[in-house]
C-alpha cells in the first residue's frame, strides 16, 4: 500500500528518489497521514497542507546539518516520517511515544523544540548567526504559517534579521487559516499580494518563471528585470530587508524544488512566500479543515462524528456565561488571541459581533488591548489557556494589575492537558498570578462554582482570574442563576480528624473522596488569592496534619500560599503539599498523567498515610 513510503527511513533515501517517483510518495504520505492520525489522534489538517513543502526541504537542504526550525510544530508529521519515525506515528502524543510537536531529545533533525508559535524565525536566526560566527557553511530555515507570523515575536525576529547578513530563510507556508480564520491586517495583506499580478505571476507558472531562473548572483542582486514576476520589490518583506521569492505554489513539488535549490544559494536574509492549502487530499479535511485542524481517533470514512451531548466542558460553561452575561450588561466584551473555538466563544462571536475580539496569535496584545477598554469603562473578559498567558505576564503585571483594572481572566487549560503535553500543560498559572498584587486568582471545582466564580469576577472592579481545567468536570448542574461568591472564603465540605485537606479546584473530588477513607475534613478552598486566612488558622489549630492539593506546580503555587499564611500567622503545624512534581511531564493519558503524579485519590491517601501511619 505504500510500497514507496516504506523505503523512506531517512531523507537520504528521499533523495536518491527521482524527480517522477516524488508526487507518488506524496500521495502515500496523505494516506498514510489520514490512516495513522484517525488511529492516533493530533492535528491533521496542516499536516496534509504540508506534504510537497516538508519533502522539498528535505530534498533540497542537507538535514539535519541544514536547520530546519517548524513554527509551532503542529505540522511537523510528514517531517518525522521522513526522518526515520514512520512506525513511531502509531504511538504520536502517547505517553512513551513521540511527541506531536518537534523535540531536540527526540531526533537529530528536530533542531528546536516548540509548540507555541511565533518563535521559529528568531530561532532560526540564533542558528543562522552560530554558522557565521563559526564559520560554517550550514543553512537555517524558518517555516512559518500565516497565522504564526500574526504574533509579535515573529515580527521582532523579522525586524532583526533583516537588518543582518546572516544566511536565514524564511519560509512563510500561507493556506490562509490560523485555527480558525485568519484576521488581521497581515491578513489582508497577505490575500492582496496573492491578487491581481501578484496571483498572475503565480499562475502563470512557477514553471515559466523557473525554467528561466536567472543565474543565482543576478537572484541575488534583486535584479528585477530578469526575473519578472518572481521577486517583487516593494513588498513589506523587502522593506524589512529580506529578497521576499512568491508566492509559489506549495504544492507543485518542482516548483518548489527549483526555487528551494536556487535560494540554497543566495547569502543573506530570503523570504519564501508559499501558498498552500490546508487540508488537501482529504477531502473532509479540505472542506473543513478547522474541525480537522486537532483531532481525537475517528473512523477515516465517515470522518468526525458529533459526540451525544454529555456534561458541559468548562470551556463550555465560559461560553454559555459569557453570551448570558453579554446579554445582561453591555459592558462585556470578549477577546481571544485566536482561539475562539478552543476557548468557547463560538456562539459569543456570533451573537455579539461587535463586542468579540479574535486579536490573531497575540497574548501580549491581547491583555494590553483589554487594559485600554476597561480604561474606558468597558468589562473585558480575555479568554485564554494557561500555557499562552504566559506569554503576557508583563502586561499583566504592568498594564493591568498596577493599575487595578477590572479586567477579567477566564484561564483555560489549567493543569495537565494530555496529548500536547509539556509544552501546553497549565502547569504553572497559580504559583505566577498568586503572586501578583491587586489580583483575585479563583479555581472552581464544579461546572456550576465556574460559573458562579466567573460572575463574581464581573462583580469586583479589580483584576480577576479564573482558572480551570480541559474538559469535563465532576458533572454538577450549572444554575442559571448567576450568584456572587463571598470573596475569600473558602467552604468546609467534610468534617473528619487529624487530618484537613485543603483542594484547590480540580482536586476537590479526589479529595473528597480521599477524606472519606480517611475520615480527614475537606475543604473547598475556591479562593487562591485571597486565601480564607480566618479558615486556614482554625484549621492548624484543629487538625495534627493539614494536606494542601492542587493540579498546579508545588513550587510557588497554592500550598506556598497556605504556608506563608500560616507562619505569618505563627501558627505551626505538620504541612504537606501536594501538586504538579518539579519536571516538565511529556504527553499522555490525562487521567493517568494525574494519576502518576499522584494527584488521584488513591494518590492522596498514600501521601497522608505515609505520614500519619
Ligand atoms: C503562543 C501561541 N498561541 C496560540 C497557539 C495555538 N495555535 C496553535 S496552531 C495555531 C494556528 C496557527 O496558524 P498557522 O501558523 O497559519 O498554521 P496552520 O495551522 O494554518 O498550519 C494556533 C493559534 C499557539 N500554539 N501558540
Ligand atoms: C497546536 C496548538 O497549540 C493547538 O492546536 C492546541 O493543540 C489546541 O489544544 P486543545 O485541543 O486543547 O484546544
Ligand atoms: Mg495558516
Amino acid at each position: 500500500m505504500y510500497s514507496l513510503l516504506d523505503t523512506i527511513d531517512t531523507p537520504e533515501a528521499l533523495r536518491a528518489l527521482s524527480r517522477e517517483q516524488l508526487p507518488q510518495l506524496a500521495r502515500e504520505l496523505r494516506e498514510f497521514l489520514v490512516e495513522s492520525v484517525s488511529k492516533t489522534g493530533g492535528h491533521l489538517s496542516s499536516n496534509l497542507g504540508t506534504v510537497e513543502l516538508t519533502i522539498a526541504l528535505h530534498t533540497v537542504f542537507n538535514t539535519p546539518e541544514d536547520r530546519l526550525v517548524w513554527d509551532v510544530g503542529h505540522q511537523t508529521y510528514v517531517h518525522k516520517i521522513l526522518t526515520g519515525r514512520r512506525a513511531a506515528m502509531s504511538g504520536l502524543r502517547m505517553e512513551g511515544g513521540i511527541a506531536g510537536f518537534p523535540k531536540r531529545e527526540e531526533s537529530p533533525y528536530d533542531t528546536f523544540g516548540t509548540g507555541h508559535s511565533s518563535t521559529s524565525i528568531s530561532a532560526a536566526l540564533g542558528m543562522a548567526v552560530a554558522a557565521q560566527l563559526s564559520g560554517s557553511a550550514r543553512r537555517s530555515v524558518a517555516i512559518i504559517g500565516d497565522g504564526a507570523m500574526t504574533g509579535g515575536m515573529a515580527f521582532e525576529a523579522l525586524n532583526n534579521a533583516g537588518a543582518m547578513n546572516a544566511n536565514l530563510l524564511v519560509i512563510l507556508n500561507d493556506n490562509d487559516m490560523s485555527i480558525s480564520r485568519p484576521v488581521g491586517a497581515l491578513n489582508n495583506y497577505l490575500a492582496k499580494l496573492m491578487s491581481g499580478r501578484f496571483y498572475a505571476a503565480m499562475r502563470r507558472g512557477s514553471e515559466k518563471v523557473l525554467k528561466g531562473m536567472p543565474p543565482v548572483l543576478e537572484f541575488a542582486k534583486r535584479a528585477e528585470e530578469h526575473v519578472k514576476g518572481m521577486v517583487i520589490p516593494g513588498t513589506m518583506f523587502e522593506e524589512f530587508g529580506f529578497n521576499y521569492i512568491g508566492p509559489i505554489d506549495g504544492h507543485d513539488l518542482n516548483a518548489l524544488i527549483d526555487t528551494l535549490s536556487n535560494i540554497r544559494q543566495l547569502e543573506g536574509p530570503q523570504f519564501l512566500h508559499v501558498v498552500t492549502q490546508k487540508g488537501k487530499g482529504y477531502t473532509l479535511a479540505e472542506e473543513d479543515c478547522l474541525l480537522y485542524h486537532g483531532v481525537s481517533k475517528f473512523d477515516r470514512t465517515n470522518g468526525i462524528v458529533p459526540k451525544p451531548s454529555g456534561n458541559p466542558s468548562y470551556t463550555q460553561v465560559f461560553g454559555q456565561w459569557l453570551c448570558d452575561i453579554a446579554a445582561e450588561d453591555a459592558r462585556v466584551v470578549g477577546i481571544t488571541p485566536a482561539m475562539c473555538e478552543g476557548s468557547g466563544m463560538g456562539e459569543f462571536a456570533e451573537k455579539y459581533p461587535q463586542r468579540y475580539f479574535d486579536v490573531g496569535i497575540a497574548e501580549q496584545h491581547a491583555l494590553t488591548f483589554a487594559a485600554g477598554l476597561a480604561c474606558d469603562g468597558y468589562k473585558p473578559v480575555v479568554a485564554i489557556y494557561s500555557t499562552f498567558l504566559q506569554r503576557a505576564y508583563d502586561q499583566l503585571i504592568h498594564d493591568i494589575a498596577i493599575q487595578k483594572l477590572p479586567v477579567i481572566l477566564a484561564i483555560d487549560r489549567g493543569g495537565l492537558v494530555g496529548a500536547d503535553g509539556a509544552t501546553h500543560a497549565g502547569s504553572f498559572d497559580l504559583s505566577f498570578l498568586r503572586c501578583i498584587p491587586n489580583m483575585t486568582v479563583m479555581a472552581p471545582s464544579d461546572e456550576n462554582e465556574c460559573r458562579q466564580m466567573l460572575y463574581t469576577a464581573m462583580t469586583l472592579d479589580t483584576p480577576t482570574a479564573v482558572r480551570y481545567p480541559r474538559g469535563v468536570g465532576p458533572g454538577v448542574a450549572v444554575c442559571n442563576e448567576m450568584q456572587a461568591l463571598p470573596v475569600g472564603k473558602a467552604e468546609v465540605r467534610r468534617e473528619g480528624v487529624r487530618v484537613a485537606i485543603l483542594a484547590f479546584g480540580s482536586m476537590l473530588a479526589p479529595a473528597l473522596i480521599a477524606g472519606e477513607q480517611l475520615d480527614a475534613t475537606v475543604v473547598n478552598m475556591r479562593f487562591v488569592k485571597p486565601l480564607d486566612a480566618e479558615l486556614l488558622h482554625r484549621m492548624a489549630s484543629a487538625h495534627e496534619l493539614v494536606v494542601t492539593v492542587e493540579e498546579n506546580t508545588v513550587q510557588g503555587g497554592a500550598g506556598s500560599a497556605v504556608a506563608e499564611c500560616l507562619a505569618e500567622a505563627g501558627i505551626a503545624v505538620n504541612l504537606l503539599h501536594l501538586g504538579l512534581p518539579d519536571r516538565f511531564i511529556d504527553q499522555g493519558d490525562p487521567v493517568k498523567m494525574l494519576a502518576d503524579c499522584g494527584l488521584d485519590s488513591a494518590g492522596i491517601i498514600v501521601a497522608i498515610n505515609k505520614l500519619t501511619k
